[in-house]
């Protein structure tokens, strides 16, 4: 459905992001994960045609973004709600009503009382969350067939939030929309998300299936009655080993079974496999590429 091929973008003498490649399937939800400055929100922009890259190409249905049938399937709740502050809600309503196609008026009455925005208000007079509402309802009422979200969630209250992730649900579910989404509240992400993205200094270093990835990486805890054996502690599959008191807490990122087998030759009084947040195989895959935590008190 969105197709990112070998894609660069300079902004100034900066190279922001470095050919990117990435697939998003039709009716999915991707998760793009990556810390602060890593090139997400310019990703977005190079996708929904805010930027031009100066390398590679974004296919949407095998489209350009430029394509107005593309364009009218497209909804984007970028980070920061551009607005003309001097609009009022209804004024927007209007604007959106009158570009998009499939504007959706049932929908669109639907959701309001979900969001509960007063149409006479000017958009200047919103709260941060009102605009980020106001985002979320416009786009979803054009019925997408592509919805892109830039931290939609961020700024929202935690009833409106839990509506939201609802909604993106749904959208993928029964309405044929496929949705990417960048956020850095990895937990909600993990309710949703089929599949991820990790960028990392503008590259997309891993695409994965979320299952498959928290199926991959584990933490064994495991302990011996005398320390870790030699040849486990060098295991090359291992991401982190950390001790509390007699027991290790080990990352393993690959060939789990495999490991295990390897613990019981040396006999071990503990062995038992947890599973892992999507939060925490962030930090660890984060730590992995150099992006270390400084312990500062
Ligand atoms: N207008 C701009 N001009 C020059 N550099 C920019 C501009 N906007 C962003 N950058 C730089 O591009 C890099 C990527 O920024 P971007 O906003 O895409 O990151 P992000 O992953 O969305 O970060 P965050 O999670 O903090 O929102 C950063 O180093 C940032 O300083």
């Amino acid at each position: 459905m969105l197709r990112v091929h070998n894609l660069t973008k300079y902004l100034g003498e900066e190279k922001i992001l470095d050919e990117v490649n990435l697939t998003v399937k039709k009716g999915s939800i991707y998760g793009l994960v990556g810390p602060n400055g890593a090139g997400k929100s310019t990703l977005i922009k190079n996708i929904v045609g805010i930027y031009n890259p100066e390398e590679g190409n974004v296919y949407i249905e095998g489209n350009t973004v430029s394509d107005p049938q593309v364009r009218d399937g497209l909804a984007y709740v970028p980070d920061y709600q551009n607005f003309y502050p001097n609009f009022k809600v209804k004024d927007m309503v209007d604007f959106y009503r009158n570009t998009y196609s499939n504007w959706d008026e049932e929908k669109f009455n639907k959701l309001r009382e979900m969001f509960n925005l007063d149409m006479n208000k000017k958009i200047r007079k919103l709260s941060k969350g009102q605009k980020t509402q106001l985002s979320i309802h416009l786009n979803l009422s054009i019925n997408p067939k592509l919805l892109i979200m830039d931290e939609p969630t961020s700024g929202l209250d935690p009833v409106i939030r839990k509506e939201v992730l609802n909604l993106i649900v749904n959208e993928a579910a029964n309405n044929d929309c496929t949705v990417l989404v960048s956020t850095h509240n990895l937990g909600e992400l993990e309710q949703i998300c089929d599949t991820i993205g990790f960028i990392n200094k503008g590259k997309v270093n891993l695409e994965t299936d979320l299952e498959d990835l928290k199926e991959n990486i584990k933490k064994v805890q495991v302990a011996f009655k005398n320390k870790l054996p030699e040849p486990i502690e060098n295991d090359s599959n291992i991401l982190k080993i950390e001790k509390l008191g007699r027991v290790y807490y080990i990352v393993v990122k690959e060939n789990i079974d495999d490991f295990i087998k390897k613990l019981q030759v040396y006999d071990p009084i503990l062995v038992e496999t947890m599973d892992m947040s999507l939060e925490e195989i962030f930090i660890y895959k984060m730590a992995g590429e150099g992006y270390e935590f400084k312990k500062i008190i």
